[in-house]
């Protein structure tokens, strides 16, 4: 049987070895060192041309409770061989971090830093794993969110996908991230709740089978509820549950809003051309047409060429476990340490040229035109540029030198914001609605080009100069240290 600790806190939520490396700073003190961390993502999510970044309300959390309690530590004394000054260290811990963000609900594109964590080296590695569990997710599902979003138009969109989800917090933030990437509204209760997000449903097919048919089922339903949406494919859409809904709507007349029917399995485009039919004869051309069954951004798009009559779409499974792409991949790489006082930045080489690590404290800068507002691409430079002081920006792929561009009368943002200052709070986090808003406008903001659903354009993600050559420096430094190691070792 599980454990219940009163005291119990998250901050074991973590892998063992950062306890490990930290135990290892403690004992070398070396603990307070100054460390600059970044987190990243390699690849887009589901091939997208954009992802929404979403889960730093989580991390705010996370970091605010972050302390070892009574019972962590008696759990570490007891699994571990953590020497007793080491548990006393962590029984004392205050996180002392400042930690940088990109906002919730704007864009991100793979490798520029989402997130960046300068602080003593222990406070730095304790925190890795849960960001990184919690940015992974959320950010995956608000991208995918999104997705769904761009295919269903100014149609509702509804999340269903509690019962699917990998577990209760994950169908509880996975729901936040689906609202900010553009869903309308959801069926878990306590995330309206906790979040203030709209809740909204219809029934299920159990509630026919209670009755053992549609219209005693429907007409149950009407007398104790004023909005009405009735699941019409229990026995036979067509034959019995439209025709049954439509009694009970004209039985009932003002007692209800009769705001339209589900239908959840069968041929989704035949049915729901025969039902809008079957509705309009009846004169309630105002009632919707509500569908879901597995449904995600492909077949919502296929419905809708095939000229499906629905107006509201729900949407469970696919969403909230990220059926296509299971996991983002963000990774959490050292770019700086503290060596003999000064900072020196560091590197983590590959033989795969896409896992280089760019050395170095970053910003981000958003670059967008002045004229229109539309966006030319981030341009990532080293913390203490600013190309705001510069008429032209130079941008070049970092891998393919030779496509660059020069821009001019540009704005250029800066969008990583500081959340914590050495350990405290500085950041007020904005309501859903606006953290929702600002996702919308970005994407607004956005060329149609980089937001197609299939084969999108490659968002300009460019190093400055300065960024570029440190990294080739660095890259050059380590080949002559290890071609140094080897003629030595002969
Ligand atoms: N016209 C359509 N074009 C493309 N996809 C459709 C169309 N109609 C339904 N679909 C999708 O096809 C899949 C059908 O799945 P499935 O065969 O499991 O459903 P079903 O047999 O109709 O219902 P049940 O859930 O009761 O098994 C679902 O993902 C659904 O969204
Ligand atoms: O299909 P999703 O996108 O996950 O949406 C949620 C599904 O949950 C409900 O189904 P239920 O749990 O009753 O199972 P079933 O419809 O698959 O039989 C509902 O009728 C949807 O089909
Ligand atoms: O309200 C609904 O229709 C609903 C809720 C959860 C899952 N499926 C459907």
């Amino acid at each position: 049987m599980s454990k219940q600790y009163p005291d119990d806190s998250t901050t074991l939520h973590t892998d063992a070895y950062e306890l490990s490396m930290i135990q290892t700073y403690f004992e070398k003190g070396i603990q307070n060192k100054k460390a600059i961390f970044e987190v990243y993502f390699r690849d887009m999510p589901f091939k997208n041309g954009f992802a929404v970044f979403a889960g730093l309300e989580h991390i705010i959390h996370y970091i605010e409770n972050l302390h070892f309690s009574k019972t962590d530590i008696d759990y570490l004394t007891a699994a571990t061989d953590y020497s007793p000054e080491f548990l006393d260290y962590l029984s004392h811990f205050q996180f002392k971090g400042t930690v940088r963000s990109v906002v919730e609900g704007e864009l991100v594109y793979s490798n520029e830093p989402m997130i960046q964590v300068e602080g003593p080296l222990a406070d730095c590695q304790l925190i890795e794993t849960a960001v990184l569990n919690i940015v992974n997710y959320q950010t995956l599902i608000a991208t995918k969110a999104a997705r769904i979003r761009s295919v269903a138009g100014n149609d509702g969109i509804m999340e269903f996908g509690t019962r699917r989800a990998q577990e209760f917090d994950a169908a509880i933030w996975g729901t936040r991230a689906a609202y900010i990437g553009g869903f309308d509204a959801t069926s878990n209760v306590r995330a309206g709740k906790i979040f203030g997000i709209p809740i909204s449903g219809t029934h299920a097919h159990s509630l026919v089978q209670t009755y053992g048919n549609d219209y005693e089922a429907f007409r149950a339903y009407a007398e104790t509820h004023k909005d009405c949406v009735f699941l019409v494919d229990t026995y036979d859409t067509i034959k019995s549950g439209v025709p049954s809904a439509i009694r009970v709507a004209n039985e009932m007349g003002d007692k209800i809003n009769f705001l339209g029917v589900r239908i959840d399995s069968g041929d989704m485009a035949y049915l729901s051309k025969r039902v809008r039919e079957q509705l309009d004869e009846a004169g309630y051309k105002d009632a919707k047409i509500y569908a879901s069954n597995d449904l995600d951004e492909k077949t919502i798009m296929s419905l809708k060429m095939q000229r499906a009559k629905i107006d509201v779409w729900g949407v469970g499974t696919k969403l909230i476990t990220a059926f296509d792409q299971p996991a983002l991949g963000a990774v959490y790489k050292m770019v700086s340490i503290e060596k003999n006082g000064q900072m020196e930045d560091t590197i983590k080489l590959s033989n795969n040229a896409e896992k280089v690590s760019t050395p170095g404290r970053k910003q981000v800068w958003r670059i967008t035109k002045k004229d229109n507002g539309k966006s030319e691409g981030d341009y990532v430079s080293l913390w203490n540029e600013d190309p705001r002081k510069q008429d032209e920006l130079y941008m070049f792929h970092p891998s393919y030198t030779y496509i660059n561009k020069t821009v001019t009368d540009f704005d250029a943002q800066p969008i990583l914001k500081t959340i914590f200052d050495q350990g405290r709070l500085v950041y007020q986090q904005p309501d859903l609605a606006d953290i929702k808003a600002r996702c919308s406008q970005k994407l607004d903001n956005l060329w149609p080009e980089y937001k197609r659903d299939l084969n999108p354009q490659k968002y300009p993600v460019d190093l400055s100069q300065k960024l570029w050559d440190n990294k080739m420096n660095l890259i050059q430094d380590i080949h002559a240290y290890v071609k140094k190691i080897d003629f030595d070792n002969k």
